[in-house]
This record gives structure tokens, sequence and C-alpha cells, in this order.
């Protein structure tokens, strides 16, 4: 479903991915972990075309798409659940999903996606800025999926929510892949983490230094690699 092959990505002149190869097969969940500043938003970025790779290839679905624009790469199925939710602050729950709808046979649609997400249809007209952080996620997530994605990039979902929420989250998540969707995890929290991975990546320093199944993600793996002294 992705293939990221052989990633560098700069901001500047800061080198910032080095090297960076992963994949998320059709119907799983890859999660990519690694310490606060370690390049995991740049990965996703980069797969998004809003930080253009220098080098290296992201193929989807075996359709290069590294340097395109944003916009092509949501049209060749990938979508983004940003960092920080990222809600229209002034435009109303509805509107929010409206903003990014891609219609597509059998896909989601507004009905649909307040039949995930009951709460979004009772605040329809509230504004986006007005909601709780849990209801935002939910949003953010819901608006991701009116793209009508293959592919769901996920940063850091339970970032700033109650441990109820944070739940709530992986139980959506969970449902998702139940319904086929693909997802590539970036996560702080690592037992919701361990919850969902089938396949893990560690970024560190932007590289990749480990790459495994969830069983090969032990506790020796954790230390050595998440741990504050590493
Ligand atoms: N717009 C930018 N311009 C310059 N440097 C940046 C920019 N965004 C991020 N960086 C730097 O790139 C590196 C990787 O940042 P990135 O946000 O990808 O890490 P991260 O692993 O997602 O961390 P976090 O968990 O804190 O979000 C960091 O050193 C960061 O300071």
């Amino acid at each position: 479903m992705l293939d990221v092959q052989n990633l560098h990505s700069y901001y500047g002149e800061s080198h910032i991915l080095h090297d960076v190869s992963l994949q998320v097969k059709k119907g799983s969940v890859s999660v990519l972990l690694g310490r606060n500043g370690m390049g995991k938003t740049t990965t996703l970025h980069s797969i998004m075309g809003m930080v253009p790779p220098k080098k290296g290839k992201v193929v989807i679905n075996g359709r290069e798409i590294q340097g395109q624009p944003s916009y092509q790469v949501s049209k060749a199925g990938i979508g983004l659940v940003p960092q920080g939710r990222r809600i229209f602050p002034n435009l109303t729950v509805k509107e929010n999903l409206l903003t990014t709808y891609r219609p597509v046979k059998d896909g989601w649609n507004l009905t649909k996606i307040y039949d995930m997400f009951p709460r979004l249809k009772e605040r329809e007209t509230s504004m986006g800025g007005n909601l709780s952080g849990g209801e935002q996620q939910m949003l953010s997530i819901g608006r991701a999926l009116m793209t009508n994605p293959e592919l769901l990039l996920l940063d850091e979902p339970s970032e700033g929510l109650s441990p109820l929420m944070v739940r709530e989250v992986i139980k959506i998540i969970k449902t998702l892949k139940e319904d086929g969707l693909s997802m590539l995890l970036v996560e702080q929290n690592l037992s919701m983490a361990s919850d969902l991975a089938d396949h893990v990546y560690i970024l560190n320093k932007g590289s990749v230094v480990f790459d495994g199944s969830s069983d090969e993600f032990d506790v020796e793996v954790r230390n050595k690699f998440l741990s504050l002294s590493s």
C-alpha cells in the first residue's frame, strides 16, 4: 500500500531525515515511534508533500508521488490527521467536514461520519473552536475520512486527551482497521502504540533504528531506543 524508500528531507540547510524507509501493508497499522524532535512529523509531512523530500521515493499502490503537492497526494488516496488537530475554529463542525469532502461511491459522507461520531452530529452547528479537545480530535479524524483515503496518517492523535478519550480514539482506529483502512500512526503513548501496531518503526535523529513486528517490539527494544538516556 505505502512504500517509503530512502527518504532524505531538509528544512533549509538542516538535514532532518536520513535514508528513512518504511512500509504500510494493506489493511494494517504501522506505528512510528521516537522521542521528541526525532523526525516523526517530518516523515508524515514528507509523505504528504508538505516537506518535499530531496531524495528517495514515496510509492502508494505502485505509484510514485514524492514531490507532488499535498492536494495531489490527497487525491492519490492519503489522508492526514495532523498533530494539534488543526480544526478551522471559525467554521462549524459541518463546514469543517465539508471542506475536504471528496465523494466516492459507497465511501465516507456526512451521514456515515455522523453515524460513526454521533457527538459530531449533536455539535453540527457549533464552531470548531468551541469544541472540547476530544471532540476536535473526532472532527479531525472525520475530516480526514471525508477525503475517502485508502491510507490514513495520524500524527499523535492521543496528545492532550483524557484517558477516556484515548480509549475512544483506540476504538475508532480499531474499527477503521476492521473496515480495511491502512494506517501509519505516529504516537508517544506506548501502550496505545503496542495495542494497535502490526509493525513498529523507531526513529532516532532522523534515522530508522528499529524496524520490526509488534512481537519483536519488546521491553528490551523499548529500553534501548525509547528510554530518556538513549
Ligand atoms: N519548520 C521547521 N523548520 C526548521 N526545523 C524544523 C521545522 N520543523 C521541525 N524542525 C526540526 O526538525 C526536527 C524533527 O522535528 P519533527 O517535528 O519532525 O520531530 P517529531 O519526532 O515529530 O517531534 P515531536 O514529537 O516533538 O512532534 C527537530 O529538530 C525540529 O526542531
